[in-house]
């Protein structure tokens, strides 16, 4: 970590924790061993990122599609949710984290959702990292339900259609609050976005590594990080122009 440029460090990170399911097989283990150990993974970058002053650091804990997995898993996966948020609360209120979350959250059970508002009531004072977890989220799911909204807004005579520019749309999404992310993060070696901030990641710098979920440490997110400080962003331009720019 000591390598970053800390004058450089991207505001918003966003990551699709995946592998979890390969490195549990690869232990010998039921799928849910690998979710289970993807927690300290988390609980890393989390330290990390607040240590290093990122402002928001967005994870993919579950998606729209993930609904269509073996019940036992899905069911497996809400209870390890309830019971990681109600551990770690105490460590999120130390550390000044505030909990968010984006996503169909109606759509998980009562429990769950329990939980996670009781969070998000409890660290809404918190001035530090801003997490935000990605619940039964999919892009699609949200730019579709932007859409509805606007329909909505539409058809009762507050919004002319031909007012709707980029920021309409920016502004009905759930991510409404926070910026694009800078850096998205994806492990275990597949490279594709799986659904994940499709409006937001239009000029999002992307990161692969092989490492599987339950491993990624502080040490890889500043790989990651190392790797976008390394990256011109050019957003459309030309090189010359961003240096007279600067
Ligand atoms: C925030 C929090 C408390 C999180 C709980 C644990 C966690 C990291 C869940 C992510 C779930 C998931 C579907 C991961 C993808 O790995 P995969 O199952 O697709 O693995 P595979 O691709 O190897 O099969
Ligand atoms: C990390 C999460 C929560 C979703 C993306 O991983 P998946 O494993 O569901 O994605 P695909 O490989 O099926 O694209
Ligand atoms: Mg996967």
């Amino acid at each position: 970590m000591e390598h970053i440029d800390k004058s450089n460090i991207p505001s918003h990170i966003a990551v699709i924790m995946d592998g979890n399911g390969r490195w549990a097989k690869k232990k010998g283990a039921m799928r849910l061993f690998g979710h289970k150990n993807a927690v300290n993974a988390v609980r890393e970058v989390t330290e990390g990122c607040a240590e290093i002053g990122v402002q928001y650091l967005t994870l993919y804990a579950f998606s729209t599609e993930n609904w269509n997995r073996p019940k036992d898993e899905v069911s497996g996966l809400m209870e390890l949710l309830v019971g990681t948020i109600r551990k770690e609360l105490k460590t999120l209120t130390k550390n000044n984290v505030r909990l968010h979350t984006i996503g169909d959250t109606e759509s998980l059970p009562e429990k769950c959702k329990r939980e996670l508002l009781e969070a998000i009531d409890r660290t809404k004072e918190n001035t530090g990292l801003n997490l935000i977890l990605a619940l039964s989220y999919s892009g699609r799911w949200e730019i579709t339900q932007a859409m509805k909204k606007i329909a909505d807004q539409v058809s009762k005579g507050e919004l002319d259609p031909e007012e709707i520019n980029e920021s309409t749309i920016a502004k009905n999404l759930m991510t409404a609050p926070y910026p694009d992310p800078e850096l998205m993060i994806r492990t275990s070696g597949e490279m594709r976005i799986s659904n994940y901030l499709l409006w937001q990641s239009a000029y999002t710098e992307l990161y692969f590594t092989e490492t599987l979920w339950p491993d990624f440490n502080k040490e890889e997110l500043a790989n990651a990080i190392l790797s976008y400080q390394r990256r011109e962003r050019r957003f459309g331009k030309i090189s010359e122009q961003l240096k007279s720019d600067a």
